[in-house]
C-alpha cells in the first residue's frame, strides 16, 4: 500500500491547474449508457473512481477510449445490466448505473453500494424514485433488482431528503421516461447542472437544473454527445486552503469561481486576500494573520461537506477559537483522531468539532480514512515541524489526480513511497 512521506515547514507558491471534477464525471460517464451512439467527454480527471468507472461501463458492455484527458465511451454496444459487487464496492458513485440501465434496457441489477467511513449513506431515496418512475424493484442478497414493462412513467416525486446521488439517478431516468417528470427537492449542486447540460446535448429536455424543482419532459432516445467536465471546486478549494495554511499564495488556473461562492467567502474570512477571476482564482496568505472561522455544512448553496476536513485542518492552525458543524454526514470526522495525534487541539461534542488554540504541530504516522480526511492530513503534514507518513493514500488516488505532483510543484516536500 502507497503512503506519503512529507517533511513539513515548507511555504507553498505558485500556480496549479486544476483537474475536472470527480462528482460531475462520475454521473456523466453513467449518463453515457443511456445513449446509443458515441460520448465524448473533455477534462476527465485521471483518478481510481474513473478507472473503477471505466470498468464496470466495460463489464456492461460500452466500448471506452482514453485520447488523452478525453474519454469516448459507445453506449451503443452495452449488453449487459449487471453491475457486480467486485466493482460496486470500491466506489459508491456505482449506483448511478442503476436509472440508465433501467431507463434504457427495462432492467438492471446493482450492488448495493454498502456503507463506508464518512455514514451508513442509504440509496432508499434512489429506489424510491425509481418506483414512482414505474420500476419493480427488490434487493435480494445485496442487489438492486429493477424492472418496468416497456418504458418508465413520467412522475411527479417529492424527494424527502436532499440527495445528489438520487437528484442525478432519477434525472437520468427520466430523461428516457415516458412523459413529463417533476424531481421536487432536488439537490441544488453545479455537478447536477452540469449533468443536466450532458443529458440535453445528448437530446434530453430538461429545465430547472440548479434549482429544487427540476423538469424532465422524457424522450424516446438519447443520443452521444460531447461535453467537456466542469473544473473540480472540491479540488480547487483544496489548495486554496493548502496555501492558506502555509501562508503562502496560490493561482488555481481552469477553475469556476461561481461553483465555489460559500468557500470564498470563509476564505475571505479567515483574513486570505483573494483575487476571484472568470477561470481562476488567487489567493495570498503571505504575511497576514490566519483567523480560525465557524463552519456548519449543508446542501449547495451551503458549505460543501466534502471541504469540511480541510477547514478543520485550517482551523488547528489558525489563530482563535472555531467550530465546525457536519450536517449531512453522521461520521465525518474520522480525521480528528489523526490531527490529534500530530498535537491538534480538538475536541468532539457530537457533530461538531470544536477547533482551539494549537500550541505546536508536530509529524506523526496518521491513517487516511477517507478522500477529505487524508486531503486534511496531507496540508496539515505540510504545516507541522518534522516528518509525516500518511499511510492507507488509496483514499486520496479516488479524488486527486497526482497531488504529490501538484504540492511539489509549490514547494511541499512530499513523496510517494510504495511498501
Ligand atoms: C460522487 C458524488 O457526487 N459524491 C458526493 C455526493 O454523494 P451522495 O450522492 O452519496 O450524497 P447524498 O447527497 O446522496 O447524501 C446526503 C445525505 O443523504 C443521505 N441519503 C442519501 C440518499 C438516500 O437514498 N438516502 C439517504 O438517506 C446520505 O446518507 C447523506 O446523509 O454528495 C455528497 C454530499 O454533497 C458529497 O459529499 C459526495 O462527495
Ligand atoms: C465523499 C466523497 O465522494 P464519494 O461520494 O464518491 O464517496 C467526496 O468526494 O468527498
Amino acid at each position: 500500500m502507497d503512503q506519503f512521506v512529507i517533511q513539513g515547514g515548507t511555504s507553498l507558491a505558485g500556480e496549479v491547474t486544476i483537474s475536472g471534477a470527480k462528482n460531475a464525471a462520475l454521473p456523466i460517464l453513467f449518463a453515457a449508457l443511456l445513449a446509443d451512439g458515441k460520448s465524448t467527454f473533455t477534462n476527465v480527471p485521471r483518478l481510481r473512481d474513473i478507472v473503477t468507472t471505466e470498468a464496470l461501463l466495460k463489464t456492461l458492455g460500452a466500448d471506452v477510449n482514453w485520447q488523452g484527458d478525453t474519454l469516448i465511451i459507445d453506449g451503443a454496444t452495452v449488453n449487459q445490466t449487471l453491475a457486480p459487487y467486485e466493482l460496486v464496492k470500491q466506489m459508491r458513485a456505482s449506483v448511478l448505473a442503476l436509472g440508465p440501465l433501467v431507463a434504457r434496457f427495462g432492467e438492471a441489477q446493482v450492488s448495493l453500494p454498502g456503507g463506508c467511513a464518512i455514514g451508513a449513506r442509504p440509496v432508499d431515496i434512489h429506489i424510491q424514485g425509481l418506483e414512482r418512475l414505474g420500476a419493480q424493484i427488490s434487493v435480494e442478497n445485496g442487489y438492486i433488482n429493477a424492472k418496468v414493462n416497456g418504458r418508465l412513467k413520467g412522475a411527479e416525486i417529492f424527494m424527502e431528503m436532499v440527495s445528489v446521488g438520487a437528484t442525478e439517478n432519477l434525472l437520468m431516468a427520466a430523461a428516457l421516461a415516458d412523459g413529463k417528470t417533476i424531481l421536487d427537492n432536488a439537490a441544488r449542486e453545479p455537478e447536477i447542472i452540469d449533468l443536466a447540460n450532458c443529458l440535453i446535448a445528448m437530446g434530453a429536455k430538461i429545465t430547472g437544473a440548479g434549482t429544487s424543482r427540476i423538469e424532465v419532459e422524457g424522450v424516446e432516445r438519447l443520443a452521444g454527445c460531447e461535453h467537456s467536465i466542469l473544473p473540480d471546486r472540491i479540488e480547487t478549494g483544496t489548495f486554496l486552503v493548502a496555501a492558506a495554511m502555509a501562508g503562502g499564495e496560490v493561482l488555481c488556473k481552469n477553475t469556476d469561481f461561481h461553483s465555489l461562492e460559500p468557500v470564498i467567502e470563509k476564505l475571505r474570512a479567515t483574513n486570505a486576500l483573494l483575487e476571484v477571476h472568470d477561470d481562476s482564482i488567487y489567493l495570498d496568505m503571505r504575511g497576514r494573520e490566519l483567523k480560525a472561522v465557524n463552519i456548519k455544512t449543508a446542501p449547495h448553496p451551503g458549505f460543501p461537506t466534502d471541504m469540511q476536513a480541510q477547514f478543520t485542518a485550517l482551523n488547528v492552525v489558525a489563530n482563535g477559537s472555531a467550530t465546525i458543524t457536519e450536517t449531512i454526514f453522521e461520521n465525518r470526522f474520522m480525521h480528528v483522531p489523526e490531527l490529534q495525534r500530530m498535537g491538534a487541539n480538538i475536541r468532539l461534542e457530537g457533530n461538531t468539532a470544536i477547533c482551539g488554540e494549537t500550541k505546536s504541530l508536530s509529524g506523526a504516522q496518521v491513517m487516511a480514512t477517507d478522500l477529505r480526511a487524508s486531503a486534511s492530513l496531507i496540508l496539515t503534514g505540510i504545516v507541522a515541524q518534522g516528518e509525516t507518513v500518511v499511510d492507507r493514500i488509496y483514499h486520496v488516488d479516488r479524488g486527486y489526480q497526482r497531488i504529490e505532483d501538484k504540492l511539489s510543484a509549490l514547494g511541499a516536500n512530499i513523496k510517494r513511497r510504495s511498501s
